[in-house]
């Protein structure tokens, strides 16, 4: 099946309703389960039944270099990317300890490393090594933004055949917060100075310079539109990241399969935004983890109308906030599965 060409359902609002009037009959204060109770609903609307499995579970992880690195946009050496990816499968990564926490599989797929990687634990699937520096070229060609896009969607599709009930997407690309950037501020006509963050860490005066980097790219590619811009495919290959582009295509393979993505931080969120171009909808498939501290967050969770459950000011990549909710998911069904209903105990209430 082509990412593009998806059948997507609204959420089911019989199962969700079926769910909150579950939910108001067990043995506890009405209502006093709070956004636990908003995300056991959220997820019967995915799966368009109050009786799912949130067993078994896999992160997928898209890595690839950022040629706009060169422009001494990140604080970190671009040989990180390649590093890390290997370290992740052998799991001491962040992402990897917390998927082992919490029992979900995990998988590194290399989209575009700049370098021949010597494990045979990470998936290859090169659509280039590292993409183009956005402020003198194309990241990529149209092809490879389609390419990108495709892969991800085929191993969100592959992960669900395996029997994952969900999926999580996590990243790794040294100079990737500047390619999220001007995704944003590309897609929702903002500027450099909105959505431009530390990324990973980086001073006062290296700020200054990576939101002219974005601005000059955005005006470079013609994208710098105040209405925002309604080609997603353009802005992924002018000023976007092989990484991103696969994320989103794992995101929509979500939405093909009516079961739900978990985004992770920043990056995730510029993803969710192509995605949600894409494909009009899609993010009633997404289900907001934590807020990344990255500063360009709030414009693209609002424009996306998603509010996090999380909020601890984590901005580590890799997935590894997407993790951190996987307690939550087994607590609703735990929650749904052993609890006491209202009848059971006989209690009344006296509002
Ligand atoms: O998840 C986030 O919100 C987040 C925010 C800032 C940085 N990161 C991670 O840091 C890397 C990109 O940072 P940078 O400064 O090189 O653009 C990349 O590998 C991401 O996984 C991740
Ligand atoms: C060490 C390190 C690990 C990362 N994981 C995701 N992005 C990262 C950036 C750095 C610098």
């Amino acid at each position: 099946m082509k990412y593009n060409e998806i059948q997507l359902l609204p959420l089911d609002k019989v199962s969700m309703q079926a769910m909150q009037d579950k939910i108001d009959n067990l043995a506890k204060p009405v209502k006093g389960l709070g956004r636990l109770e908003e995300l056991a609903d959220h997820l019967a609307g995915i799966y368009r039944t109050t009786a799912f499995d949130l067993r078994p579970r896999k992160c997928l992880v898209f890595a690839a270099d950022n040629g706009v690195v060169h422009e001494g946009v990140s604080a970190s050496p671009q040989k990180i990317t390649a590093i890390q990816a290997v370290n992740m499968m052998n799991n001491h990564t962040t992402v990897a300890v917390l998927a082992k926490a919490f029992d979900c599989a995990l998988q590194v797929y290399d989209v575009g490393i700049k370098a021949d990687l010597h494990s045979p634990l990470v998936k290859v699937h090169k659509i280039r090594y590292e993409t183009g520096d956005m402020l003198k070229e194309p990241a990529m060609t149209i092809s490879e933004a389609e390419e990108a896009l495709q892969y991800g969607f085929d191993m969100g599709m592959q992960a669900f055949d395996e029997g994952n009930q969900v999926i999580a997407t996590g990243e790794l690309g040294m100079g990737n917060t500047t390619a999220a950037s001007a995704i944003i501020a590309a897609l929702l006509g903002k500027s450099g100075q909105q959505v431009v963050g530390r990324g990973s860490n980086i001073s006062d005066k290296r700020l200054a310079h990576k939101i002219e980097v974005v601005n000059a790219s955005l005006q470079r590619a013609g994208l710098d539109n105040k209405e925002g811009n309604q080609d997603p495919l353009k802005v992924l290959s002018e000023v976007g990241a092989l990484e991103l582009g696969a994320m989103a295509g794992a995101m929509l393979a979500a939405g093909a399969r009516h079961k739900p993505v978990l985004l992770d931080g920043f990056l995730s969120y510029s993803a969710a935004l192509l995605a949600n171009t894409i494909q009009p909808g899609l993010t009633n498939y997404m289900i907001p983890t934590h807020r990344s501290k990255e500063q360009g967050s709030k414009i693209v969770l609002d424009a996306l109308e998603l509010n996090p459950y999380i909020d601890i000011n984590m901005c580590v990549g890799e997935g590894s906030g997407a993790m951190l909710l996987l307690p939550w998911l087994d607590g609703v069904k735990a929650i749904l599965t052993n609890m006491n209903t209202l009848q059971e105990m006989n209690f009344n209430f006296i509002p």
